[in-house]
C-alpha cells in the first residue's frame, strides 16, 4: 500500500460558479486559475502522484502550457489513474476536505463523489468529500479563495 497526500489553493475572482470535484457550484465568484481551478481534483492528483512519488500536478501539466488553459480538471485525474493503473496499484479510498466559507459543499458532495469515483476506477463508497469554513479566519475564511486538502491510500491492483 502507498499513501499520498495533496494540497491546492486558488484565489476567489471574476464569475459565477466554481468548479469543484468536477462539478458546477454556482457561486457569487469563479476562481482565479489556469486551467478551470478545481482544487478538488488538484487536490487529489498531487494526492495519487505523491503516494506514487511521481511529481506534482504541475510537472505533468505546467502552467506555462497553453494546453491546459481553461482546461476541465478531469482530464488531469483521469491522467493521474493512467498513471496509477501501471504502476500497478488502484485506489484503496481517498478523503477530500474544502476550506471555504461558501459555497455549501454539502449539497453537491454526492455527485463530485461519482464522478471522482468514475474518473479513478473506483467506488463512490471509497470517496470521501467533506468541507469546513475556517471559522472567517484567514484567506479562506475573509472569502478571499478557496482550499482543498485530499489524502489517498493506494492498494496493489487485484489484491
Ligand atoms: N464550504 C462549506 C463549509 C462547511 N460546510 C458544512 O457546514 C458544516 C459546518 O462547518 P463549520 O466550519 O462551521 O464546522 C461542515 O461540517 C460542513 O458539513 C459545507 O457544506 N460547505
Ligand atoms: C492545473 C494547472 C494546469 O496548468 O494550473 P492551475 O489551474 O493554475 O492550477 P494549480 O493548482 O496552480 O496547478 C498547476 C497546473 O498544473
Amino acid at each position: 500500500m502507498r499513501i499520498g497526500q495533496g494540497f491546492d489553493v486558488h484565489a476567489f475572482g471574476p464569475g459565477d460558479h466554481v468548479v469543484l470535484g468536477g462539478v458546477n457550484v454556482p457561486h457569487s465568484q469563479g476562481v482565479v486559475a489556469h486551467s478551470d481551478g478545481d482544487v478538488v481534483i488538484h487536490a487529489l492528483c498531487d494526492a495519487v502522484l505523491g503516494a506514487l512519488a511521481l511529481g506534482d500536478i504541475g510537472k505533468h501539466f505546467p502552467p506555462s502550457d497553453e494546453r491546459w488553459r481553461g482546461a476541465d480538471s478531469r482530464v488531469f485525474l483521469r491522467h493521474c489513474a493512467q498513471l496509477m493503473a501501471q504502476a500497478g496499484y488502484a485506489l484503496g479510498n481517498a478523503d477530500v476536505t474544502v476550506v471555504a466559507e461558501r459555497p455549501k459543499v454539502g449539497p453537491h458532495a454526492q455527485a463530485m463523489r461519482e464522478l471522482l469515483a468514475a474518473d479513478l476506477g473506483a467506488s463512490p463508497d471509497d470517496i470521501s468529500v467533506k468541507a469546513t469554513t475556517s471559522e472567517r479566519l484567514g484567506f479562506t475564511g475573509r472569502g478571499e479563495g478557496i482550499a482543498a486538502m485530499a489524502v489517498v491510500l493506494l492498494r496493489k491492483a487485484g489484491a
